[in-house]
């Protein structure tokens, strides 16, 4: 339902809480009234959320996130076929309109051995890396780049200059020739209150008018080598996204390096790095039809050192496909508690993740049905361990789905299964292909009556975009072709040159949207990930601090206020602290427990005050879901999720 902040009513937002943030996690029977119950996860080690960019037609760029690509698929195909090389495939449903869409990161990754359990192989190897991520990196620059809160080191702390008065200084083009010629005309305008936007509705109505079908964005995650990327490859093979030349081209380079069983996953792990290692490393991005739906889909990595892509990916999500190992002991390490010393497994931290970051609608694919023999008793067992805990986490039972899988025989995926130990029972218990249970899913309202924000992913550029171009998704309002936008953090006015969806330009794109927008009179520099485009009179907050409402996890030491933290927001993660601890909270209630604590303790409610190291575009969570939703994290653990509640220098 797309709203206008003047009818706004955050109660009736359906996130997945029950209620308000400001009156604690849940308060029905599939919220966090059991928190105390859930065990959520430990430590896991250094993160290293690494991004390289390589991609045809499009600039690599340091900050960017994902880089999307079309690829027309060539031809339909005829007849199914499954195993590991693809050969002439069927999609049921038919083939369609086909444009599938190659996400690369876009800054280099940590170093890493691969691992990963083939079709034979039932036991997967550890992990290890043996160079330094490059969130270790950041977490070694980070010691340094904030100080502490002691009274000396607060002194000496470099004073943020709020974005406001640095708006009053900023002159802007008045027109993109004028801002191309660098010539000054207006001065940044005020930022309104949302409750005074009124919508054009001609434009909103163009916008719609775009799509033959509702779009949703589903983020695949799940434990290390649970299948994820195969799974999905297999599925876009089938629904001719991608053609057979491409899945024969996977298959050998698959086989020649050793890795033949990660043929599918080729068709989204595309990095150099990842098909070495056998392990995806960031976010890919592709888009595929359903009968219902135009689904955009992130294929998220596994391994715990990539969690901050992980969150990236999921905050653009409406709905997740949760993939889980059913291989007797990978099922049960993914879900482990704790991993040695390494933390929790990541089926674990990953679901946590999903519903704090806003996403209440989870599709859990139990993949790898083959290496149990299609066994129904397997297949329960899981979810039987698994059903009571995830309500705990705060998913609802009806916005849970269940739908046993092998990705790499394609065995109910697009399709009802077909190996007769699976069919047997599969058919019986009435449970959906996994086609069936996106279609189930239902998109969450739009801001389309909402001013204007794209959250871009990355900062690209293409023969058809120009020079100066952004990716990213369109998470209020609608824009076209002419559109003036600001361009923040940086404030400079800039006119939406053309809008691409997939590769294809369009007449317009609303709320919902993942787009390529070439721009004028801005320059390129300035547009990276983290970049938002937005109404000139109503425009985006920017701001260097603001009132986060948290909930932390399982924390080994409690956070104790100047805690240094990595600051997870959009596309944007950046080194910050915790100021000040205004309060402990009780979490069902809201209700204050204790005011200006000295630490809170894990898996507590609080109320406190974030830092950051520069200015970011980012807005309370009650106005754009997208932009108002923080994770906390430290030396690669999650420490806390949030929602800002107040910007402090707005
Ligand atoms: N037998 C069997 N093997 C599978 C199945 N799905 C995936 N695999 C194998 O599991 C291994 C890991 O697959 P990936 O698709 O790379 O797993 P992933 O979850 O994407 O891995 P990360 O993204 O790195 O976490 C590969 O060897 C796959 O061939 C399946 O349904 N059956």
């Amino acid at each position: 339902m797309p709203r206008h902040a003047s009818s706004y009513n955050y109660e009736d937002y359906d996130d997945g809480y029950d209620d308000d943030y400001g009156d604690g996690y849940d308060e029905g029977p599939s919220g966090y009234e059991d928190y105390d119950d859930y065990t959520p996860p430990a430590r896991t080690q250094p993160a290293a959320a690494g991004r390289a960019a390589s991609n045809k037609g499009k600039q690599p760029s340091v900050m960017a996130q994902f880089i999307s690509q079309p690829q027309q698929a060539k031809k339909k195909k005829k007849g199914k076929s499954k195993g590991d090389i693809p050969a002439q495939d069927t999609a049921k449903p038919p083939a369609r309109t086909v444009e599938a869409v190659k996400l690369q990161p876009s800054t280099s990754a940590g170093a890493g051995a691969s691992t990963g359990a083939g079709v034979e192989a039932t036991a997967i190897p550890p992990f290890t890396f043996d160079t330094p991520s490059p969130d270790d990196q950041v977490i070694a620059a980070q010691s340094g780049a904030l100080p502490r809160a002691d009274k000396r080191s607060a002194a000496a702390a470099p004073a943020f200059v709020p974005i406001q008065q640095k708006m009053k200084s900023l002159q802007v083009a008045a027109g993109p020739k004028q801002a191309e010629a660098g010539q000054s005309a207006a001065a940044c305008p005020p930022r309104k209150p949302l409750e005074q936007y009124q919508a054009d509705d001609a434009l909103v109505a163009l916008a719609a008018g775009q799509h033959d079908k509702a779009s949703i964005h589903l983020v695949v995650v799940g434990h290390v080598d649970a299948g994820k990327s195969t799974l999905m490859g297999r599925l876009l093979h089938a629904l001719g996204k991608v053609d057979q030349k491409a899945a024969h081209k996977n298959a050998k380079e698959a086989q020649a390096v050793g890795k033949p069983s990660f043929a599918w996953a080729f068709a989204l792990d595309e990095r150099p790095e990842e098909r070495e290692r056998g392990v995806t490393v960031d976010v890919a991005l592709a888009h595929f039809d359903t009968p219902k739906y135009r689904v955009t889909l992130m294929d998220a990595p596994g391994h715990r050192d990539f969690v901050p892509s992980m969150i990236t990916g999921t905050s653009q999500a409406d709905v997740a496909v949760l993939v889980v190992d059913a291989s007797v002991g990978e099922f049960e390490a993914g879900f482990a508690e704790t991993q040695g010393t390494a933390g929790c497994g990541q089926t674990r931290e990953h679901a946590q993740l999903v519903r704090s970051l806003g996403v209440d609608q989870l599709i859990v694919a139990v993949n790898k049905m083959d290496m149990v023999d299609y066994s129904q008793e397997r297949f329960e067992e899981i979810r039987t361990i698994m059903a009571p805990w995830l309500k705990k986490l705060g998913f609802k039972e009806a916005g849970v789905q269940w739908v046993p899988v092998s990705g790499q025989l394609g065995e109910n995926l697009w399709a009802a299964a077909e190996a007769p130990a699976f069919s047997q029972w599969a058919a019986a218990t009435g449970l959906p292909h996994l086609v069936e249970a996106i279609d189930a899913t239902h998109p969450p309202p739009r801001l389309t009556g909402m001013p204007l924000r794209l959250m871009a992913t990355e900062g690209t550029k293409s023969f058809t975009l120009g020079q100066a171009a952004v990716g990213g998704k369109v998470v209020g309002g609608v824009l076209r072709a002419g559109t003036r936008v600001l361009v923040a953090p940086v404030m400079e006015l800039a006119t939406v040159k053309v809008v691409e969806m997939a590769g294809a330009a369009v007449a317009a794109a609303q709320a919902g949207d993942t787009v390529d927008v070439g721009l004028v009179g801005v320059d390129p520099l300035h547009l990276r990930a983290g970049t938002v485009l937005c109404d000139p009179e109503f425009p985006v907050a920017v701001a260097s601090r603001f009132e986060v409402r948290i909930m932390t996890l399982d924390l080994r030491i409690p956070l104790l206020r100047g805690h240094q933290v990595m600051v997870h927001l959009h596309a944007e993660s950046l080194p910050g602290r915790l100021v000040i601890l205004k309060a402990t909270l009780n979490p069902k209630t809201g209700e204050v427990l204790k005011e200006r604590p000295r630490c809170v303790a894990a898996r507590q409610a609080a109320l406190a005050v974030v830092e950051i190291e520069r200015p970011i575009c980012c807005e309370r969570f009650a106005d754009y879901r997208m932009l108002g939703q923080v994770t906390l994290r430290d030396a690669g653990t999650t420490l806390a999720v949030g929602i800002i509640t107040a910007l402090e220098d707005v």
